[in-house]
């Protein structure tokens, strides 16, 4: 058996980027009242070396406490949270993990160059600057202060700081929040010349967008209300997500059938009204017209950020 010091890269290659084991956070209710908030609710979550992995769920569905807990940012109240078999915070100060967050990280009075130049010497190597802000996107702006850049540049600011440790690990919370629609593309175009330059980085990043995700993800996680309620690929989710609603006149003695038919997601009736999220919409149409005397049948496409909506429904706070 070769041997490799637990502090060296070698002996961690089969642990996972990130592994969540039954994570829990409480927080007390902001304004002071005595009542609790469950953020993250019992997570079980394991992300893979090289993975690009979307976090994906409503506001308040617990991605940014996530985050903060896999990072070492706050301590979680039960379960634990590791990054390639080590604590958050050793992972964080060895330089295998950086992260681009929402905001704060930044000095308004120092330039964008001054700004790179200050991390680059804090992490005591010396990785070619000039080469990481081409990369993040920021060269053209290295003189402009801080102060004067837009949201867009400051989140590649950011970009760029965390590029230099060269991580294994990146993680970016809500990372285009706030910017126009080429601002976001830039960004994501940005990350998508990383990871051609560095397939085998871990990409974790939380988003409110479906497209966002479906568009950079290998694999979608979805949360609502602190909890994860699907795991699945971009294709995967989809198919759940883009269900179709059936609506038809007929008599509760079908629902039992009907429940059970494939594709099925959720049966609501009101009266003799029945409204129907399925995923195949062929099937129920067919059962309908073939065994029910079901009438004024309806079928309509789900939009895809309601689909999201009903998927992560019921347990956002
Ligand atoms: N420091 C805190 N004190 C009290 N409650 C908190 C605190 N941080 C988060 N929460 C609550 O925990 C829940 C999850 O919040 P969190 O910010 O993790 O969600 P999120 O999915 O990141 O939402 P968003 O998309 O709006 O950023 C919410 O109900 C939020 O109000």
């Amino acid at each position: 058996m070769r041997w490799a010091p637990l502090d060296h890269p070698e002996g961690m290659t089969n642990q996972p980027a990130i592994q969540l084991t039954d994570l829990t956070r409480d927080f007390g209710r902001r304004g002071g009242t005595s009542e609790r908030v469950r953020a993250v609710d019992g997570v079980d979550l394991t992300i893979q070396p090289g993975e690009v992995v979307a976090l994906l769920g409503p506001n308040g569905a617990g991605k940014t406490t996530t985050i903060d807990l896999l990072l070492g940012l706050i301590a979680p109240s039960s379960g634990s949270a590791g990054l390639f078999g080590d604590e958050p915070v050793r992972a964080v100060e060895r330089g295998r993990v950086a992260a681009v967050m929402q905001t704060g990280g930044l000095l308004p009075r120092l330039t964008v160059g001054e700004t790179l130049e200050l991390v680059a010497d804090l992490h005591g190597r010396l990785p070619d600057v000039p080469e990481v802000a081409r990369r993040a996107g920021v060269d053209g702006i290295l003189r402009r202060r801080v102060v004067k850049c837009s949201g867009g540049q400051q989140q590649r600011l950011r970009f760029a700081l965390a590029l230099l440790p060269d991580p294994d690990l990146l993680v970016l919370d809500e990372p285009t929040a706030g910017m126009d629609v080429s601002g976001r593309r830039a960004f994501w175009a940005a990350i998508r010349d990383d990871l051609a330059r560095r397939p085998d980085r871990t990409v974790l990043f939380a988003t409110h967008y479906l497209a966002e995700a479906d568009e950079m993800a290998d694999r979608i996680v979805l949360m609502s209300g602190g909890r994860i309620v699907a795991d699945d690929t971009p294709a995967g989710i989809k198919a759940t997500a883009l269900a179709r609603r059936v609506r038809a006149e007929v008599g509760p003695e079908v629902d039992e059938a009907l429940r059970a038919l494939p594709g099925v997601l959720e049966l609501t009736r009101l009266g003799r009204t029945l409204d129907i999220r399925t995923t195949d919409s062929d099937a129920l149409a067919r059962h309908l017209f073939a065994h029910t005397n079901a009438c004024d049948v309806e079928i309509a496409a789900e939009a895809l950020d309601d689909a999201v909506v009903a998927l992560t429904s019921g347990g956002s706070r």
